[in-house]
This record gives structure tokens, C-alpha cells and sequence, in this order.
């Protein structure tokens, strides 16, 4: 299976992306509403006395290269505390980046002042997990629905602002009768819908949906899944869907991304990445999914990985995910992987079973892997 030959020294980090690197050649980079290169969020690591001196830096982002194509839904998987809703913040620049770039509909909006990100910010919304906790109780669904409206300037008149809460309660199938209820008159699922909704009001081109199935019961889930498709379909949106959840990210993805320790380790068409993953950490995920009948059980092998994720802190050297790979090699703690064209067209994997390409490290980053 491993083709080990060594092809260079391209390096994964903030490595300039080309369309043919980053899409395998599939479509002109004008098609890119979001775009992320080499993007880092590091966090102070602070000791815990008095003194609280910064002891460490922890790796939430580290060197993502990300393209999100307009009018598309990508989903974003991975297992919690990789780093998916820091990456989601820092698109939206909810959280600083400490590195890299972040570029939306072409304008690169790491260096933009506070006035210009206001006026961008209209432009991309964000759908949250709980809908208990991102509603304010003591608002109405019609306070929290026109918010939106008043601070970007949307609707200047009180009827105006009215007839648009109307709409985008209809719109995301709720009755505008019940726009002066208050939050814990509803379901979660319709609090959700309430929370989309107000995502909705700024008219965005990209929504990045956090876990915002994660917390519904599962009967809900498929209907919020569902209105989120059409709304992306109606609206022509683009959407980052986050979860950690691979089976509900495969139903709802025009492309998948894989996350792990804080970079972008696979990417590529849903149906390629969901069925045929080219990582053997995608691969572990993959085979964590229940089947749909027991009787597939057996046509299928279960990916047990080795030991706890790593800490975001303390990154292995070379691949990141070494230290739990069945398939770890020589080249994997020396050379960390670039993202390659392998497997289906659009489809990308860092991961040198395919071919040594990457940047070697300098030996003093070198991390000895765990003991078994
Ligand atoms: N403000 C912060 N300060 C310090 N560390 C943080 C901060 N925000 C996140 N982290 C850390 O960054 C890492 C990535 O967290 P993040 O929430 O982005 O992961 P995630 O993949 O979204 O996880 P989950 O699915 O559990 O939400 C974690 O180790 C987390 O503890």
C-alpha cells in the first residue's frame, strides 16, 4: 500500500496554495468565498502561581490551509479538542489569529480595522450549539431576531423590522405568531431554529454552524439537518457544518475537511473522504461509524487507535498523528506532511503513506513518541 518515495520539501505550513494543490485542478479559485493560509491560533499555556508566567504555547490552529467554495457546505469533523470551533471563530475573526491569513471573498480580513469587520461581519454568521445558551431568556424571539437588523442598519422602521422578523421566522418554518413568546416557551429544536433565524438576519453569504445538531434529540436532528440544506440550496449560502459526528457530516457535505491536533489532515468530495479516506486517522473515524444494519458489521474492520489524543501543547514532531498510527514509518516523526492530490480528484491527505512530501524538522523539535 505505501509508496515511500521521497518527492521533496514542500512545506505544509503557510506553503503558498496553488488551485491545483489545494483542489486538485477541479475549479478556478475565483469559485473560493473563505480561504485560510497557514492559519494559527496559539494560546498562551500560563502557570498556575501567583506570578502566572506563560509557561508554554497551545496549538488550537497550527497551520491550517482551508478553501471553502461559494455556494457549497463543508463539513468539519474531528475528535473534540482538535480544534474545530477555534478554526470556525478565527474565519469569522471571532478569536485572533496568531499567524497565517484568512481571506473572505478576496479580501484578506486579518489586517482589517474594527469599523471595516463590522461591515463584513453582516456577511458571515455563526449558529451555535445550545440555543438555551446563545438566546438571551429575557428577550423576545422578536427582540432577539431583529438585533441583527438594528446594529448592521438593516430595517430603519419598526414595521419594516417586523415584517422581516415575519419572514425569517417563516423562512426557517416557524409561525410568525410566536414572535413575542420568550425562549423557554420552545423546544430545543425550535430554539434552534430561532438561533438560525437570527444567523439569517444579516442576509450572510457564509454561516459556520458549531455542533448545531450536537445537543438536539436525535428525531430533531435530522429536521434542523434538513432545514439547514435547504436554506443553503434557497439562500445559495455557504456553509462550514462542524461536528464530530462523521455520519452527520457525510449526510449534509458537499466536501469533507478532517481535523487532527489542530491541522487540516484530509480533505475532499463527502462521497470520496466518507467512504474511501486516504488518512488512517480519517480511516479510524470512519470505521467508529455505526453501519446501518448489523449484518454490514462483519464487511467492515473497526480502527482501534492506540492511546489518548496528544496534547495540543505538546505536538509530536513530523505527523501529529504518528503517535497513534498503525501504519507509523520512518519518515513520520522527521517530515511533517503536506496536504497531496491522492485518491479521488479533489481529494487531499497529509500522510506520507502516499508519498514523502513535506517539511523536515529541525531535530530539537523532535518529540519521542510514547511508549505502548
Ligand atoms: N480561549 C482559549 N484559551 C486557551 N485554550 C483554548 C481556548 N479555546 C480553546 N482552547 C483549547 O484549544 C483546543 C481546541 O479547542 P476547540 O474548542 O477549538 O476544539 P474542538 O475540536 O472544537 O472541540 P469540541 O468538539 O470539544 O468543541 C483545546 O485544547 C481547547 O482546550
Amino acid at each position: 500500500m505505501a509508496d515511500r518515495r521521497v518527492t521533496g520539501e514542500r512545506a505544509s505550513r503557510g506553503a503558498p496554495a496553488t488551485e491545483e494543490r489545494n483542489e486538485a485542478g477541479t475549479r478556478p479559485m475565483g469559485d473560493v468565498l473563505v480561504s485560510a493560509r497557514g492559519l494559527e491560533v496559539h494560546f498562551p499555556v500560563r502557570s498556575g502561581g501567583a506570578l502566572r508566567r506563560t509557561t508554554g504555547v497551545l496549538r488550537a490552529v497550527d497551520g491550517v490551509d482551508l478553501d471553502i467554495r461559494r455556494g457549497e457546505t463543508l463539513g468539519l469533523v474531528g475528535e473534540s479538542g482538535c480544534g474545530k470551533s477555534t478554526l470556525g471563530n478565527a474565519l469569522l475573526r471571532l478569536v485572533e489569529p496568531t499567524g497565517g491569513t484568512v481571506t473572505f471573498d478576496g479580501t484578506d480580513v486579518t489586517g482589517l480595522d474594527r469599523r471595516a469587520m463590522r461591515a463584513l461581519r453582516r456577511r458571515a454568521g455563526m449558529v451555535f450549539q445550545d440555543p438555551f445558551a446563545s438566546l438571551d431568556p429575557r428577550r423576545t424571539v422578536r427582540q432577539t431576531v431583529s438585533e441583527p437588523l438594528e446594529v448592521h442598519g438593516l430595517r430603519s422602521g419598526r414595521r419594516e423590522r417586523a415584517a422581516r422578523v415575519a419572514e425569517l421566522l417563516e423562512l426557517v418554518g416557524l409561525d410568525p405568531a410566536v414572535a413575542d413568546r420568550y425562549p423557554h416557551e420552545f423546544s430545543g429544536g425550535q430554539r434552534q431554529r430561532v438561533g438560525i433565524a437570527r444567523a439569517l438576519a444579516g442576509e450572510p453569504d457564509f454561516l459556520v454552524c458549531d455542533e448545531a445538531i450536537a445537543s438536539l434529540d436525535v428525531s430533531v436532528q435530522a429536521q434542523v439537518l434538513n432545514l439547514l440544506r435547504r436554506l443553503q440550496r434557497r439562500l445559495g449560502l455557504t456553509l462550514l457544518f462542524i461536528s464530530h459526528d462523521l455520519s452527520a457530516v457525510r449526510h449534509v457535505s458537499d466536501r469533507i475537511a478532517v481535523m487532527y491536533l489542530g491541522r487540516v489532515v484530509e480533505v475532499g468530495p463527502a462521497a470520496a473522504v466518507g467512504s474511501d479516506p486516504k488518512m488512517p486517522y480519517t480511516q479510524a473515524l470512519l470505521s467508529a461509524v455505526p453501519v446501518p444494519h448489523p449484518s454490514l458489521e462483519r464487511t467492515r474492520q473497526r480502527i482501534v487507535l492506540r492511546g489518548d489524543v496528544p496534547s495540543p501543547a505538546n505536538v509530536p514532531s513530523g505527523c501529529r498523528f504518528r503517535t497513534r498510527c498503525p501504519y507509523a514509518f520512518e519518515p513520520c516523526p522527521d517530515v511533517d506532511p503536506a496536504l497531496q492530490p491522492v485518491g479521488a480528484p479533489g481529494q487531499l491527505a497529509a500522510c506520507h503513506l502516499h508519498g514523502v512530501v513535506g517539511r523536515p524538522v529541525e531535530r530539537e523539535e523532535a518529540v519521542p513518541a510514547p511508549a505502548d
